[in-house]
């Protein structure tokens, strides 16, 4: 980010009645959103927008925020997470990435959560706009870009000689599908169908990176940083034995938990730092998602005052479910084994206030929205030793699954 003097934001936050289905109210063409289950935030307009690239990237959005926050005027008549001053966050995966990782303060916020509704204005007084008509439905066609299916099977054995000769332990590998929207698509119809068939992810969009994650990162509330991990994935069966067996040889599989288990260590720690009592459930369980099975691991420690969601997001961002172990050496071979960038892809994408405690998750089972109507969708999977390629090919052909059906 340049070093423009930040401006003097004027915020003041108060209740309404229940608005009706929040993801209805954000704009068709460029939407903010991070819900789930109904329950969460949504933007209207864009007040303030800040960029940031590079290795520093997290740190400096974490240090221009602090900076924003404390100029502010705010008038909070809600008092709920989330009302007063918030903004969404979007971040690139890679150090390198050319992509801007965003901060975006709305004109207008919407939030709901426990049964009580607000809306917070940010420099205007104009009244809460009616959900505008929805636009035509979308139909978008997806081809793979960069690798193909033979050739993210010889990346991943490429990985497997890569665990072989001991360079990593475990890495994150990804694909990509590409398309075009139809001009002015009414990006409200992905949201929604994701919000409705994925109820238990966060619905997220930010600046044309949108999805439904399963995936928390970090939230930061009332002094206690808490994270969900998952790594170590399996198909769901086509009736309720076959799927509880599936769901049993996952929890017991040596290949899956190993995965996982790297995954854990490397988040507690990045946060034991922040929060050195902080613990992970004692084992894994497993996570059912209408398209998957996850392990999962839930994470939570207390953190000392004055440490924002962003500090945490500095230190966290990579966690090896997306990156790999080590993680230096698993980016290198990210970098040299997909042929292209990642964007916002993996990157941690939520939102933040102005206390700092906010909630991210990271940005899968999703796609990026371009301008220009090109609409770019990655999923991965984690290579261990114990991997198959036509495997780990199928595990990231069953992730692209929420973002196939939201665009058709
Ligand atoms: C990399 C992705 O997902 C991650 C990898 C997982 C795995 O390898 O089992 C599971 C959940 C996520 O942490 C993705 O969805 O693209």
């Amino acid at each position: 980010m340049s070093d423009a003097v930040l401006p003097a934001l004027t915020v003041s936050s108060e209740p309404i009645d229940d608005p009706g289905p929040l993801l209805h109210l954000t704009e068709p063409g460029s939407p903010l959103s991070f819900v789930r289950r109904g329950a969460g935030l949504i933007g209207i307009g864009e007040a303030l927008r800040l960029e940031f690239r590079g290795p520093t990237r997290l740190r400096d959005a974490a240090a221009a925020w602090r900076d924003l926050t404390e100029r502010a005027s705010t008038r909070d008549e809600v008092g709920e997470r989330g009302s007063g001053l918030v903004a969404f966050g979007a971040f690139c995966f890679a150090d390198a990435s050319p992509a801007a990782s965003v901060l975006i303060v709305p004109s207008m916020l919407v939030g709901r959560r426990r049964g009580r509704s607000w809306v917070t204005r940010v420099d205007t007084d104009a009244p809460l706009p009616r959900p505008s008509p929805w636009g035509s439905p979308l139909f978008c066609e997806f081809s793979p870009r960069g690798l193909d299916g033979r050739g993210y099977e010889a990346a991943v054995r490429r990985a497997l000689d890569a665990i072989t000769d001991g360079t990593v332990a475990k890495v994150v590998l990804a694909r990509e599908l590409a398309g075009r929207l139809p001009a002015a698509p009414d990006l409200r119809r992905v949201l929604d169908w994701l919000a409705l068939a994925y109820p238990d992810t966060w619905t997220y969009a930010v600046d044309g990176a949108l999805g439904s994650s399963p995936e928390t990162l970090v939230a930061v509330s009332e002094g206690v940083a808490r994270a969900r991990v998952l790594a170590g994935s399996i198909r769901r069966g086509e009736d309720e034995l076959s799927d509880a067996e599936l769901a049993a040889a996952l929890s017991t599989s040596v290949k899956d938990l190993d995965e996982h288990g790297y995954a854990v260590r490397s988040l507690l720690a990045a946060l034991r730092p922040f929060s050195p009592s902080a613990t992970a459930s004692e084992a894994p369980f497993a996570l059912k998602l209408p398209n998957l099975w996850h392990l999962a691991s839930d994470i939570a420690g207390p953190v000392a005052p004055g440490v924002s969601s962003l500090d945490l997001l500095a230190a966290l961002h990579p966690t090896a479910a997306v990156a790999g172990t080590p993680r230096a050496a698993a980016l290198q071979l990210i970098a040299e084994l997909e042929p292209d960038d990642r964007g916002r892809y993996a990157g941690p994408v939520g939102w933040v206030d102005a206390s700092g405690d906010g909630e991210w998750a990271i940005a899968l089972r999703g796609a990026q929205v371009h301008p220009d109507g090109t609409v770019v969708a990655h999923a991965g999977a984690g290579i261990v030793a114990e991997s198959v390629p036509e495997r780990e090919l199928a595990e990231t052909t069953l992730k692209f699954q929420p973002v196939l059906e939201a665009f058709s």
